[in-house]
């Protein structure tokens, strides 16, 4: 669905990402894991067009990203990033619409699906009892679930996320994140907590240095040699008694040693 060719980016002489190659599947959820500075959010730019790679190339059902008109790309792809793109002290509710803007013709008012699109919406973000409060008067956490009510809105065949459970307590990172694994799209999502991207991605890349260091499901790539070459952390590999999904345990040799008596 997505390919990623060759592609490469410098910003001020310098270079950020290296010669990246990777695809992507129709429906699946991918995620891209990796330390800070190692380039996830740099990939992600480039893949919602917010930057242009310096060399290579991305297409989008075999067609160059480059050549989607906007309206079209917003119809492909939906974004929830760190920085929230919002401007004006809009309403919740206001602001769920904006995300059915892709489809309207220009001054078309909104209908009845629009209104139901964003009834949906709200309600699988969570964020329904907030639809009229001023979105500047929300919470980091409630924010987030708001853009992602609007990336909902969008119904986009592609959600892109940046570090999605930033800001959110722990309920809401597993709602957020059964939420967008149940949803009918691909998804490629940056994240940092290990344990949520062993959970529920379907193939994870992992960056170091501004280049794709591996590939492959959460089992070939969630390793103890991973995480010493990639993340510089002692781990153990394990499974969650519960869901028996992979689980990793993280220690410092320094705390180690003070487990012993
Ligand atoms: N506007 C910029 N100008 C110069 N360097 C930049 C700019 N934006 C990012 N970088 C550099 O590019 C590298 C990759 O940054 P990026 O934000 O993509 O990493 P990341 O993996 O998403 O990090 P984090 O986990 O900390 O969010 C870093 O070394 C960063 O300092």
């Amino acid at each position: 669905m997505l390919a990623v060719k060759n592609v490469s980016f410098s910003m001020q002489d310098k270079q950020i990402l290296h010669n990246l190659t990777f695809s992507i599947d129709q429906g699946k959820f991918v995620g891209i894991i990796g330390p800070n500075g190692s380039g996830k959010s740099t990939m992600l730019k480039i893949i919602y067009r917010h930057l242009k790679q310096t060399s290579g190339v991305l297409t989008l059902c075999e067609k160059d990203l480059g050549h989607f008109a906007q309206k079209k790309l917003a119809q492909e792809l939906a974004v929830v990033t760190q920085e929230t793109p919002v401007v004006f002290d809009f309403t919740v509710r206001d602001l769920v619409m904006m995300g059915r803007t892709p489809y309207k013709k220009w001054l078309a008012s909104d209908n009845q699906d629009d209104f139901a699109i964003v009834e949906d919406s709200m309600r699988l973000a969570n964020v329904q009892h907030l639809q009229s409060r001023t979105f500047n008067q929300l919470s980091g956490g409630e924010k987030k679930r708001v853009i992602l009510a609007r990336a909902l809105a969008q119904q986009a065949k592609i959600l892109i996320l940046d570090e999605p459970t930033n800001h959110l307590d722990i309920e809401h990172q597993y709602q957020l994140m059964d939420l967008v694994k149940g949803l009918p799209i691909t998804i490629v999502a940056a994240l940092h907590d290990l344990n949520l991207a062993a959970g529920y991605c379907d193939k994870l890349l992992v960056m170091k240095d501004g280049a794709l260091y591996m590939e492959g499901t959460p089992e070939q790539v969630l390793t103890e040699e991973t995480m010493k070459q990639v993340f510089q952390m002692q781990a153990g590999v394990s499974r969650n008694p519960f869901t028996q999904k992979l689980h990793l345990f993280f220690y410092t040799e320094h705390e180690k040693g003070l487990g012993k008596n």
